[in-house]
């Protein structure tokens, strides 16, 4: 899969929320895995893995072969890329605390997941408040303005200059501002998008005012950094009402209650062979013969009682899939080369699973494995119903399909 980058996901908060512990339950596997998906991970990155049925289970089959992730009691966990954000104060966009490195990242992300404190026990500066004491709804909206100031900030730079070559050569605008911000992974679709509803499109750049700027970014924003709330500290009463309100304060954005502690102790319980656990199931099971020590009884049972009973996971997971199917419209797609064995050339059972755009169509995906592949695209055929997929037609959600090509 020479062309294939997973999504990468930004984990951006401030400090004492939880946003380490939230980095540290995501990436964790509850099993031993030897494959490592990506070649490069540097320090900040992190595995995280989006959880879907496998389709092994719906051909009857008995296991698959996994050349990345893991496949545990017939789920699926497909590897997305995680960057653990240095810690955001207010003021980051002018480079306060880490800032500048809080920016820098998020440039790369396609999407970010923004953990809050919803017990409204850390103040804006992260420092420890009496639970309740500090609005959560305060701090979504003062990290979602640092990062508009920031993409305003960029997107202003220089903007003179800009404006001034932009309007003597007859440059065309819209690739003259794609340009000037290719460096935040944004897609020239968003741009041109964002411009008409915002009705910017013709208004002469030298005449941008600094209010047009913010609300391009925001816009911008919008369309090409999404994100979602993890709503940690979930297990804390204070947090119940907060949720509530989170929702009806934010209702574009999935507010998902969590609780990251909750997460990363099953994980590591399920690790250390005391329970079995699925990430983001809502129960879990003492093993037998296993002699839990008093403290480790009262852990469980309080996540069992504060948080699988009341929200029926501990969310980290849902998270996950929530930004990568609900924010970023993805789907999951497994190549193979016999569509009766699902198998490739070496008889490994559905060895890859891509994420990809949901209105994808078979021959986009062809290039994601390899250029020649798509240069050499004849069809492609469904392994469930036998059809033949052309050029027009989409991808959907766990399609398992070969590619026919002429190369
Ligand atoms: N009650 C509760 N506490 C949590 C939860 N998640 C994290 N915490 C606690 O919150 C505190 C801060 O957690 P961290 O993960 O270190 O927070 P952070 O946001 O990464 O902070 P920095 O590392 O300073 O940037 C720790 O005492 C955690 O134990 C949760 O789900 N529930």
């Amino acid at each position: 899969m020479v062309n294939y980058l997973p999504p990468l996901i930004g984990v951006i908060g401030k400090t004492n929320v939880g946003k380490s512990t939230f980095f540290s339950a995501a990436t964790m596997t509850t099993v031993e895995i030897s494959n490592r998906p990506f070649t490069t991970i540097k320090p900040n990155h992190g595995i995280g893995y989006v959880k879907i049925t496998c389709p092994h289970l719906d051909f009857g089959l008995e296991a698959c072969n996994p050349r990345t992730g893991y496949c545990q009691n017939g789920n699926r966990f497909v590897p997305i890329e995680l960057l653990d954000v240095a810690g955001l104060i207010p003021g980051a966009h002018m480079g306060r605390g880490l800032g500048n490195k809080f920016m820098d990242d998020l440039r790369k992300a396609d999407a970010f997941i923004l953990v809050i404190d919803a017990s409204g026990s850390t103040n804006e500066e992260g420092n420890p408040v009496p639970p309740g004491t500090y609005d959560p709804i305060e701090e979504v909206k003062q990290i979602i303005n640092e990062v508009d100031l920031w993409l305003a900030k960029i997107v202003s730079s220089d903007w003179q200059k800009f404006s001034v070559s932009v309007e003597t050569s007859r440059k065309n605008f819209v690739d003259a501002l794609y340009d000037k911000i290719s460096g935040l992974s944004i897609k020239r679709s968003h741009v041109i998008e964002v411009l008409e509803r915002i009705d910017l499109t013709n208004k002469r750049p030298s005449n941008w005012k600094e209010e047009d700027f913010y609300i391009f970014a925001k816009e911008l924003r919008k369309t090409a950094k999404p994100h979602i709330i993890a709503a940690n500290k979930a297990d804390l009463p204070t947090a119940y009402e907060n949720i509530e309100r989170l929702k009806k304060e934010f209702p574009e954005v999935p507010v998902v209650p969590v609780s990251s502690e909750s997460e990363l102790a099953l994980r590591k319980a399920a690790k250390m062979n005391l329970i079995d656990y699925i990430p983001g199931d809502s129960i879990f099971f003492i093993k037998e013969n296993v002699k839990l020590t008093p403290q480790q009884e009262v852990a469980l049972k309080y996540i069992e009682e504060k948080v699988l009973k009341r929200y029926g996971s501990t969310g980290v997971q849902k998270v996950i899939n929530s930004i990568i199917y609900d924010v970023l419209k993805k789907v999951v797609v497994f190549p193979v080369e016999d569509i009766n064995k699902l198998t490739d050339k070496n008889g490994n059972i559905l060895p890859d699973a891509l994420i990809v755009d949901h209105e994808a169509s078979p021959k986009v995906v062809a290039g994601l494995i390899h250029t020649e592949l798509e240069k050499g695209f004849q069809y492609a055929i469904d392994a469930r119903t036998k059809q033949k997929m052309g050029e027009g037609s989409r991808v959907y959600d766990r399609l398992v399909f070969k590619i026919v090509s002429t190369i």
